[in-house]
């Protein structure tokens, strides 16, 4: 059941878009070092703040009891890598039981999935998305900074099923000349799993990926690959603001999705607001600067509420729309301080 919003507190920004969806980052730290979000090269092997710099479960719970009375009713656990966040079922528990969270999912690289599958299931986890961007050992690995093996990520996948997760979203960042030869493997391997693999456009977020437009593949022309050998039809979104287009197999083998942000941008309904694990608002996925909300944090969720939808009424972010334009922001905090 929804959480009546405080009657005062159902900001539109200003750009008209009210706020739905919290992206919580627990952890700034990862055990891997994918080169389009956390370059090996640029970030040491130990980084990470030290547990004191991040959110308390106390912290954490203020934060989304207010932005529940906001009618933010998606929240989705990220990181860094969220499974190294000590005690994570724990806060998961507290967070379920906020009254207005009706969809609480987590973003995982899946490595450490299966033995903690269980207890997240338990604690009241809903949704699971597990990133993949390859399936071939080699590939993988070196996808992964040297740091991750394939065969940990496919039985995280096998023990979510086994705790009762299904439908899960595998998430794959496609870049050109580096996976795009992964694609079709990667539908075959799901096709038909009730699971839905979703391919993402490479995004030039952070400062120290490397990016460059010509390794984006568009999603249009990825589809048309897979369509050729599985022919797929458009599905209508399942809301507003849906970030993945769906396509459905004409053979009924399930679906599959692209979030296509470089080449077809959907900023005109973002409602998603994204906390770093140190307690920084970021109303935009490439805003330079996050908004301390730590001291508000301290004050109980009312507080915490009239600030966020302050901070919301002022957002006026479309970056993906302005990409490349003089207005467009130049600096954007790292992808993996904010969670994608
Ligand atoms: N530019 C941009 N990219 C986004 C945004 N939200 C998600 N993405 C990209 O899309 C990827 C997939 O996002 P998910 O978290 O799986 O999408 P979601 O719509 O919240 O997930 P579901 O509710 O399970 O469909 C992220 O890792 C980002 O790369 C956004 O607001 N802006
Ligand atoms: C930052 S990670 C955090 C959660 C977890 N470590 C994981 O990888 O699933 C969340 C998502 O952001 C995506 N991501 C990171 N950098 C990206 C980029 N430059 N372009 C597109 N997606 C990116 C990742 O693929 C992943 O699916
Ligand atoms: S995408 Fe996820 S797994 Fe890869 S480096 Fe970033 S936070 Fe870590
Ligand atoms: S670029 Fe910013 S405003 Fe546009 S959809 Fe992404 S997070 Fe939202």
């Amino acid at each position: 059941m929804s959480a009546q919003p405080h009657p005062l507190l159902a900001p539109l920004d200003r750009l008209g878009r009210p706020l739905r969806d919290l992206r919580l980052s627990v952890i700034e730290a990862c055990n891997f070092r994918c080169g389009y979000c956390m370059p090996a090269d640029r970030v040491p092997d130990d980084y990470g703040l030290d547990a004191a710099g991040r959110l308390s479960f106390d912290e954490i719970e203020a934060l989304v009891r207010g932005a529940a009375r906001l009618g933010v009713s998606k929240l989705r656990i990220t990181g860094g890598e969220p499974l190294l966040r000590k005690g994570l079922p724990a806060l998961v528990a507290r967070l379920a039981r906020i009254d207005g969270i009706d969809d609480l999912a987590m973003t995982t690289n899946g490595t450490l999935l299966a033995p903690h599958a269980r207890a997240l299931r338990e604690a009241g986890l809903r949704r699971l998305t597990v990133s993949l961007d390859a399936l071939e050992p080699a590939l993988f690995r070196s996808l992964s900074g040297g740091r991750g093996e394939v065969a940990d990520v496919l039985a995280g996948i096998a023990a979510a099923e086994a705790a009762g997760f299904d439908a899960l979203k595998i998430n794959c960042v496609v870049q050109r000349g580096v996976n795009d030869d992964q694609a079709l493997a990667l539908v075959e391997r799901f096709r038909g799993s009730g699971h839905v693999v979703r391919f993402i456009e490479y995004m030039d977020v952070g400062t120290c990926n490397g990016w460059r437009r010509d390794r984006v593949v568009p999603s249009a022309e990825l589809r048309a690959r897979i369509h050729a050998r599985w022919p797929l039809r458009a599905l209508d979104a399942q809301y507003r603001g849906e970030v993945a287009e769906r396509h459905a197999f004409i053979d009924g083998g399930g679906e599959v999705g692209f979030v296509s942000s470089v080449t077809a941008p959907f900023c005109g309904d973002c409602h998603r607001a994204r906390v770093s694990a140190d307690g920084r608002l970021y109303t935009c996925l490439f805003s330079a600067e996050g908004i301390d909300l730590r001291p508000t944090l301290a004050q109980g969720e009312l507080a915490v509420a009239e600030r966020l939808a302050g901070l919301w009424r002022a957002r006026a972010d479309r970056y993906s729309e302005v990409r490349g334009s003089a207005d467009a922001p130049r600096r954007h905090v790292e992808m993996f301080l904010i969670g994608g």
